[in-house]
């Protein structure tokens, strides 16, 4: 059982009920007494007792039998809880403790069910959720009744007419908190609210915004963690590509280059090859002097550069921005391998996979022995993706004039699923720059290499193995259509004069939409992603400004800083966010629950949660939109103490 939860749903019961007229409120204890220590309206006509120790006995005793104070206590007035939070620095709770009404959770207890979440956690369902209000702050309306009954009271305007051009012309930075706000410093950037404004601060929501597109595979407990975090598959993936971007080589014998350092193999064999560039070739990871950023070095061992001119073709590469061609930012000589060295910096893409490694390696069985054992055939559909990714690739190199001049299965990476991108151009340029070959017969190349590694990608054979052209389109024609069929012949076609990469794009348009299609789903889902990564990064910061309050040891020479007036509120709604336990005093460990408070703290909601000291001597019934303004405050403290210039 999760005794403060359950008081938290009797609250929500209450809220909007009608206050009780008829007790005599002379003998009773003001609410604000007991909070705050005091009562702003004890002269302004609060029909209230402000005397705690007569209040004590009759406030024990009326409220003994409702065993907790709660938001029907007559005395309270929100309008004014709001007030008093701004001109009373330090009420200490402690010594109200003992004058307030008794509250005994073990009582309430025993109607509440001892199942951890309630059946507003397991599904998630915003409809359901009665208390959001989106974005319009009722409480401050001077009309609303005291005790929160705007929450579930009709709104007396239409919504759908509400201005809305604050929220479309707000360039608004939610993380940019405004804390002089809070010390009573006049906001410049948020006008004030009322109830029939449009809100200025899009804050004032606490539930994720459940945006598509939907997985409908999971089951009811799956729901919580997978609706509120990032996929399993997802974050496993991101968490291994990280991992790699971050791995570093302890005792490494490789050098640290002029502007690179901590260089990492990428190579899966140590195998020197020399067949593509005429240069045995090596990948590495290194990291930038400059920026710190990673990239990707291709090293060319033992070439010499004869001419000057050779290396700057590379700057024309810089223009080719296309989402399948491995950008090349730089290329210059060394001699720190201890040969002469031409390196050419790329993008560093972790985790990639050449097209060779994932379709052509040889199976275990015929490992070392060079030859390739076939694999499954690619499926049709991803063939087709590779055409147009490599396509797209093309249309930019052969538009800017260029050519890739390195079409080869083991020189296009696979970065992402089927998403694929040309990795080694420009090589070529520079290496062979002195052998001039007009740019027509460089593309028209370009357009028959292509041809050939589909040919080897449908027929898993590596090209160094495709001797027989007509045999292997044989072969293929026994799995794929004949429309894959005469792509790939027409690619392979000796060049004539109109033959271009606009004219293939022409003839395979079809495919182009569908590859346009699963790549605005793919962006789709990855928004929707995002969105859940939004809210989640809200609660991050959060939990930050609360650590830095809670347990704090001293602030300013004070030892009880963190234990007295706002922050003891934050103390005891720590206690009742993560602290809470059943009846058998076992840990609730409820992540939908622990969720939906830090959302609610975040948006500053006008629910409100009774919160009990830790000897359960002491309740206070608080709104979620004064715990913010309690943290904000206690935190705007500690950053006016901060050094300046840190920002959060
Ligand atoms: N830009 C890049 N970012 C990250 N990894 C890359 C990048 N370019 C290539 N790689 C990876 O580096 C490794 C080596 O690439 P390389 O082009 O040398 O292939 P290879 O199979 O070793 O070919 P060769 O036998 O011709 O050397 C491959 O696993 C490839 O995925």
């Amino acid at each position: 059982m999760a005794t403060s939860r359950y008081q938290t749903a009797e609250m929500r019961r209450q809220v909007g009920s009608p206050r009780p007229k008829t007790r005599d409120t002379k003998d009773t204890l003001c609410r604000n007494v007991v909070i705050y220590g005091h009562c702003r309206y004890q002269e302004q006509g609060c029909a209230f007792s402000h005397d705690p120790n007569k209040g004590n006995s009759n406030s024990h005793q009326q409220d003994s039998s409702k065993k907790a104070l709660n938001v029907e206590s007559p005395s309270f007035t929100p309008s004014t809880l709001q007030t008093t939070n701004s001109t009373n620095k330090k009420p200490t709770f402690s010594s109200q403790a003992v004058t307030a009404p008794s509250f005994t959770p073990r009582g309430l207890g025993a109607a509440t069910p001892s199942t951890l979440p309630d059946s507003e956690a397991q599904v998630f369902n915003p409809a359901a959720i009665r208390e959001f209000t989106p974005g319009f702050d009722l409480s401050s309306s001077t009309t609303t009744p005291a005790n929160g009954t705007s929450q579930d009271g009709t709104v007396g305007y239409d919504v759908f007419n509400m201005p809305s051009q604050n929220l479309a012309t707000t360039p608004f930075n939610p993380y940019a908190e405004d804390h002089s706000a809070i010390t009573g410093a006049p906001s410049t950037y948020f006008q004030p609210q009322n109830a029939f404004t449009a809100p200025l601060q899009p804050l004032q929501h606490h539930l994720y915004a459940p945006i598509g597109p939907y997985r409908e595979d999971l089951m009811p407990y799956h729901r919580l963690t997978h609706d509120f975090f990032v996929p399993e598959k997802l974050r496993e993936e991101l968490q291994k590509k990280s991992e790699a971007a971050m791995q570093v080589l302890p005792n490494s014998q490789l050098p640290q280059l002029d502007s690179y350092h901590s260089l990492v193999p990428l190579d899966t064999t140590h195998r020197k090859n020399a067949n593509t560039f005429g240069y045995p070739s090596w990948v590495y990871k290194a990291t930038s002097s400059k920026n710190g950023n990673l990239y990707c070095l291709r090293r060319l061992e033992g070439f010499r550069l004869t001419n000057e001119h050779a290396i700057r073709s590379v700057k024309e590469w810089k223009r080719v921005e296309n989402a399948n061609v491995v950008r090349i930012h730089d290329a210059f000589t060394t001699r720190a391998f201890g040969d002469s060295s031409l390196i050419f910096v790329q993008d560093y893409h972790p985790l990639s996979k050449t097209l060779a490694e994932v379709h052509l390696t040889p199976s275990a069985a015929h490992a070392g022995t060079g030859r390739f054992q076939p694999k499954t055939p690619i499926a049709e559909s991803v063939l087709w993706g590779y055409i147009t990714q490599i396509a797209s690739g093309l249309k930019s190199i052969h538009s800017n004039n260029l050519a890739a001049r390195c079409l080869d299965p083991s020189k296009i990476i696979l970065t992402d699923k089927n998403r694929i991108r040309l990795s080694a151009c420009s090589v070529l340029d520079v290496v062979q720059f002195d052998i001039r070959r007009p740019i027509q017969d460089l593309q028209q190349d370009d357009l028959q290499q292509f041809g050939r590694t589909m040919l080897c990608l449908a027929t898993s054979t590596p090209p160094q193995q495709l001797t027989n052209v007509s045999a292997a389109m044989e072969q293929m024609n026994r799995t794929y259509s004949p429309e894959m069929r005469d792509t790939i012949t027409w690619l392979l076609t000796p060049p004539a004069p109109h033959k271009s990469i606009d004219e293939f794009i022409q003839g395979i348009a079809t495919h182009i939409v569908s590859a346009f299609d699963q790549s605005q789903h793919r962006a789709d889902t990855l928004n929707s992603e995002l969105f859940r990564e939004l809210e989640n990064g809200r609660i991050a910061r959060l939990l930050m400004k609360l650590g830095t309050i809670n347990e704090r040891q001293e602030f300013e020479n004070d030892r009880a800083w963190s234990e007295n007036g706002e922050r003891y509120m934050l103390k005891l709604f720590r206690d009742y966010v993560f602290h809470q336990v059943d009846s058998n005093g076992n840990p609730v460990i409820d992540v939908g629950h622990m969720l939906r408070c830090l959302n609610k703290l975040d948006a500053g909601i006008d629910e409100r949660i009774c919160l009990t000291s830790r000897d359960e001597q002491t309740s206070f019934v608080v709104s979620y939109k004064e715990l913010k303004k309690q943290l904000l405050s206690a935190f705007n403290e500690l950053m006016k103490a901060a050094k300046p210039g840190r920002s959060f």
